[in-house]
């Protein structure tokens, strides 16, 4: 199976399935004297990590990050980096019924159309389990990000859970930690909750939308017409299990605006020019303005669920299947800090391209 590596100048190799030994991450290119532990990175994996609350899958791990190489009395070496988070928690019995016949929604159908074999236990390499390693990675990156970019920062929260959105008047961001959704609307947050439970409790799951922003990004991050900073981004959040959409900005609101409405007009400010409105979400022709990068994504229903659902085995017997085991009835929760890190992880990797081509120079303005 080829194609898992992600990034050009910081490059990203995960490796690994949901019930074998371990999974992981190779990081190349992350440049030398960044400062990293395994204290710097844990904090992320305990943000994504299974079994935290009932509206997660009960799976336990604790996706102890550990760091094998590339990493000299707490620096970077310039070398790869090598992280390994051991798998603890397998119950492989859940999965002999999917040995044989598809989950309708899952990966399994099209694995098997592909390679003819796969590893059914957990969903193998298509389990979101391997985004475990992605967010160990989006460590790494915050890292160079942290050390090169001061006051760069990142941060994630659901918007929408099913047809329930927040209502953006009631955002406050200090109530993104305080729920188990990282919703940023306290009100949402406690109808979220008992929406969840009536619909994990009958058998059910639904989909989501989670926001992510950077705050404090350079101008000049990004390159025309095949580096773009957007399209980058759009192939990150895509690459992540159950996505099914990203949007940029006021992305697909955007096609029903007018351009006097969706020009993000220009004034002098005492630091430079200033945008008046953010509807491009920080991203002009492929290449950071400045301006808070705003990212969003709509992740699927859990396909894994106690409700029958038809489907058909490796024989072509068509068949209901319940699928047993331990699931997310809402997938978006722990998305959160994987588009998180996916955001950081495209930020680097154009960061340290930009060095390469500009050397961080800009054209002056005023
Ligand atoms: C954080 C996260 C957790 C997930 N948990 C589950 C799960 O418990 N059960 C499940 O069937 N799918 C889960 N998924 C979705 C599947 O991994 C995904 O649907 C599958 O890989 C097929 O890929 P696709 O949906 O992108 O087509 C999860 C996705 C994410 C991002
Ligand atoms: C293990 C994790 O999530 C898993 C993601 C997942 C899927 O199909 O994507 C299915 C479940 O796997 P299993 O049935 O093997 O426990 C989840 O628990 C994790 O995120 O660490």
């Amino acid at each position: 199976m080829s194609f898992n590596t992600f990034g050009h100048m910081f490059r990203v190799t995960t490796w690994g399935e949901s019930h074998g030994p371990a999974i992981g991450c190779t990081v190349d290119g992350c440049p030398p004297g960044i400062a990293l532990t395994e204290a710097d990175l844990q904090p992320w994996l305990d943000a994504r990590k299974p079994g935290t609350s009932k509206f997660t899958t009960q799976r336990q791990e604790a996706d102890q990050v550990r760091i094998l190489s590339g990493v000299f009395e707490g620096m970077t070496t310039g070398t790869p980096i090598q992280l390994m988070i051991e798998n603890t928690d397998q119950r492989s019995k859940d999965y002999g019924d999917i040995a044989q016949a598809f989950r309708p929604g899952h990966a399994d159908i099209t694995y098997h159309q592909k390679y003819g074999l796969r590893d059914y236990r957990g969903g193998g390499r298509s389990s979101a389990r391997e985004t475990a390693s992605r967010v160990a990675a989006g460590g790494v990156a915050r890292a160079v990000l942290a050390a090169l970019v001061p006051g760069l920062t990142i941060r994630g929260y659901m918007v929408q859970m099913g047809p329930k959105a927040i209502d953006r008047a009631r955002f406050d961001a200090g109530q993104i930690g305080q729920n188990p959704f990282w919703c940023p609307d306290p009100v949402m947050a406690a109808d979220w909750a008992a929406y969840l439970d009536e619909l994990r409790l009958s058998h059910n799951s639904v989909g989501a939308v989670i926001e992510v922003v950077a705050e404090g990004v350079p101008a000049g991050l990004g390159a025309p017409l095949y580096g773009k900073l957007d399209g980058d981004l759009a192939a990150a959040m895509m690459s992540i299990n159950a996505v099914k959409a990203v949007e940029i900005g006021d992305g697909m609101a955007s096609a029903s605006l007018t351009g006097v409405e969706n020009a993000d007009e220009i004034r002098m400010g005492p630091n430079g020019p200033e945008f008046l409105s953010n509807h491009a979400g920080g991203i002009l022709g492929g290449i950071s303005s400045g301006q808070p990068v705003v990212v969003r994504f709509a992740v699927k229903p859990t396909s894994s669920i106690l409700t029958p659902r038809r489907t058909v085995n490796q024989k072509g017997e068509e068949l209901d299947l319940i699928t047993k085991g331990r699931h997310d009835p809402c997938v978006g929760i722990r998305a959160v800090p994987v588009g998180e890190a996916m955001l950081a992880c495209v930020l680097a990797d154009h960061l340290l391209r930009d060095r390469g081509q500009t050397g961080g120079q800009r054209g002056k303005i005023g």
